[in-house]
């Protein structure tokens, strides 16, 4: 239960005035939490911290104001000057002088009336813009800020800039924010004194305060004492999370499996391939887990393409041997599919009863597969979250396997946990997670790394081009086409609207079919669970051998014959995502291209992704760049983007706030593993205000 003093930072933001369904609607684009679909949260409003903030400090009066700097003027209006009646393409103008000089303030499109109360001759007023000498003469257009005298205090003169999104005007967004900061309840402190005072931090409201209405700019940066104390805050709650999380998996030690190496030399003999010698490592170290009194909880973490699946089989052939059931989770049904198009052949053929359980299958097949998991009769299952669901009883579950692919979180593995008694838990990851984000993500999780891909695997070439081009690509693809190559094309990424998304795919794959006809297959994410599969299927058994898709395909497609890869709008991609995308191909023996198509001009970032991408191949030197470039703020309109997983830490920033926070957890936990004390009983809060509700139920249930 969570304590009603936090009620005021758990309601809904349609709870603040000016919030209704359609600003809420628009405040949740730019929150930095993962909704999963529930409303936005008074609290989540509160993390939404500035990228940057404008300074207005400076008024040097008009005469010496510089060329597009920005400037605040204290002035007095002289006159109002109308454009000609119905002509538009004339600006309004304002005039207005102080000692130094006379400035037009223009107005384009603007309501006479309004400025006109606004700006009443004879008025002192403070103004605050960007100031250009237009003709040699000061100039202001559609000032940002416009205020009486007497009501200067109100304009910010360090102003916060949040992250925005087409519709939501600033203003309303800051006024939410400020209701928000109104409604922090006065809560007590859970951060250790000692920790407070050698790092000089503020208490949690303050760090707020300051970081949504700086006094300097440098109080609103990532490296300020405000920003440090919320990053301790976050890591502090994971740490205690993770630490809680992996108490009670670890409670009761595990289950020793009796390994017998029969199965698991069946399904070699059934591999079309012999492991790679980090497949190899894998496996050894999993089978000694699953061998062991300790449980398994072990992250398996192995760049795109470099055979994961194989060793989740061998795994589960393990428990197998031991008498045990296994079941692998996929994030996606498309993921779910192949999975178990690949795997269930192969432990078919080492004599094992197999099945798979998602959303689709209903009916006599859906009933069939619960008894034969009740009974034990299926010792293998692959499936969706609809394995989780309550119907779903085990006979004996021994080993739970997640595909986490990039998405973080402890709920799924939590979830499978109840699944069985200690069962042994192997997650999945394709994203090449750097050293320090394992920690924070995952904690003190053993991790096996598949460090090299499967040999005669050829590099892919990487080639960028404008999108003018693209007609000469088309061409391009034809020829490949003709020579039996297979082709994928993924469409521009619109943040904002799926539908959109969707419209490009459709276009693409419309002009794309006038020219190869039947060849041409589409896929995407709106489409239906089985023209999804037919779609996938018709590709990989080359009925098309071009395949226009939306991001549905990036994580873990496997169609080791496609060979080129063309990526529209790349410029709009992350470097993780492009990396995930490029994955798609180069998973055979043939030779690969990518081809990232962009259009210009390009931003700083963007360039500098694009030639990442030409340079490298290598995930984990991609995954640190992508911090790198993260860490340097991302242009306005899209979401700012943390770290993966958090809200507010930034692991390029706040890597020495994730060591302590880990430190102070730990020895919490170690003095006070209930968190009953006064202390303890703060963390709690701390917990449920950083969406860590899991670790607290599972201190409730004892
Ligand atoms: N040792 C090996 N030798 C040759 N091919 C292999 C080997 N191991 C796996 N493969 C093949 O490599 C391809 C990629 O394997 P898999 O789908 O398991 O990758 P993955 O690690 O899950 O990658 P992703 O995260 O991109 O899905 C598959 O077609 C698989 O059959």
């Amino acid at each position: 239960m969570r304590p009603t003093i936090l009620d005021p930072l758990f309601a809904p933001i349609t709870s603040l005035s000016g919030v209704g369904e359609k600003v809420a609607g628009l405040i949740e684009r730019v929150v930095p939490a993962d909704l999963g679909g529930r409303h936005a949260r008074v609290a989540d409003l509160l993390f939404t911290l500035p990228h940057s903030v404008i300074d207005r400090r400076l008024r040097p009066g008009i005469a010496l104001s510089p060329e597009g700097a920005i400037v605040t003027l204290d002035l007095r209006i002289d006159r109002h000057q109308p454009p000609p009646r119905g002509n538009h393409s004339v600006p309004y103008r304002v005039f207005a002088h102080d000692d130094t000089g006379e400035i037009s303030l223009t107005f384009f499109r603007a309501q006479g009336q309004w400025l006109e109360r606004q700006m009443p001759v004879g008025e002192q007023m403070v103004v605050s813009g960007r100031m250009e000498w237009f003709n040699g003469r000061p100039n202001m257009v559609h000032p940002d800020h416009i205020a009486k005298a007497e009501d200067a205090a109100s304009l910010p003169l360090i102003e916060p800039v949040y992250p925005g999104t087409a519709g939501l005007s600033s203003k309303v967004l800051k006024r939410a924010i400020d209701q928000a900061l109104g409604r922090i309840p006065a809560l007590p402190e859970w951060l250790d004194g000692d920790a407070l005072r050698t790092h000089a931090l503020p208490a949690f409201s303050a760090a707020l305060s300051a970081l949504h209405h700086p006094d300097e700019p440098s109080e609103a940066a990532p490296e300020s004492n405000a920003w440090k104390r919320l990053a301790y805050d976050e890591l502090f709650a994971g740490q205690i999370a993770l630490a809680l999380v992996r108490g009670s998996t670890r409670r009761d030690s595990g289950r020793r499996m009796a390994l017998t190496g029969e199965i698991a030399a069946r399904i070699r003999t059934a591999l079309p391939f012999q492991l790679t010698r980090s497949q190899e490592q894998a496996v050894a170290e999993i089978d000694s887990d699953l061998r062991s009194d300790n449980r398994m909880l072990r992250l398996l973490q192995g760049d795109v393409g470099s055979g994961k699946t194989a060793v989740a089989l061998m795994a589960m052939a393990g428990a197998a041997e031991a008498g045990r059931q296994s079941a692998l989770m996929a994030p996606t049904e498309i993921l779910a599919r192949q999975h178990f198009a690949t795997i269930g052949p192969l432990a078919q053929k080492a004599g094992l009863r197999t099945a798979i359980l998602t959303g689709r299958e209903k009916g006599r097949d859906r009933a069939e597969t619960l008894a034969g998991l009740a009974s034990g009769e299926i010792q293998l299952i692959v499936g969706t979250h609809a394995l989780f669901q309550e119907q779903v009883e085990f006979h004996d579950l021994g080993l739970a396997i997640v595909d986490e692919q990039h998405r973080f979180g402890v709920h799924q593995r939590l979830a499978m946990n109840a699944k069985g008694e200690q069962p042994d838990m192997l997650v999945m990851t394709a994203t090449p997670i750097p050293r320090t984000l394992v920690l924070t993500a995952f904690g003190d999780m053993e991790v096996s790394r598949l460090t090299e891909k499967p040999a005669g695997r050829q590099p892919i070439r990487t080639v960028s081009m404008p999108d003018d081009r693209i007609g000469e690509l088309v061409g391009r693809i034809g020829d490949a086409m003709a020579d039996g190559q297979k082709a994928y094309w993924i469409c521009p990424l619109v943040e904002e609207s799926e539908e959109l998304d969707l419209t490009a795919a459709q276009k693409r794959f419309e002009s794309l079919q006038k020219v190869f006809g039947d060849a041409v297959g589409l896929v995407h994410g709106k489409m239906h669970g089985r023209d999804k599969d037919e779609a996938m299927r018709r590709f990989k058994e080359g009925e098309t051998r071009l395949l226009v898709a939306t991001t549905v395909i990036e994580v873990g497609v496997d169609v080791p014959d496609a060979t080129i890869i063309v990526i529209e709008h790349a410029e709009r991609f992350g470097l993780a995502q492009l990396h995930q995308l490029r994955g798609r191909v180069g998973r055979g023996s043939k030779p690969s291209s990518c081809v990232l198509v962009f259009k210009g001009p390009l931003g700083e970032t963007a360039k500098r992704r694009l030639t990442i991408m030409r340079e490298t191949e290598d995930g984990f030197l991609i995954a640190e760049e992508d911090l790198k470039l993260r860490g340097e703020g991302e242009v306005l309109g899209t979401r700012q983007s943390g770290t993966p997983g958090f809200q507010i830490a930034r692991l390029d920033v706040h890597q020495d706030v994730l060591a302590i926070a880990r430190d102070d957890a730990r020895l919490l936990l170690s003095r006070d593993p209930e968190l009953q004390s006064p202390r303890g009983q703060s963390v709690r809060l701390l917990l449920h205000l950083f969406g860590r509700e899991e670790a607290v139920r599972l201190l409730d249930a004892g």
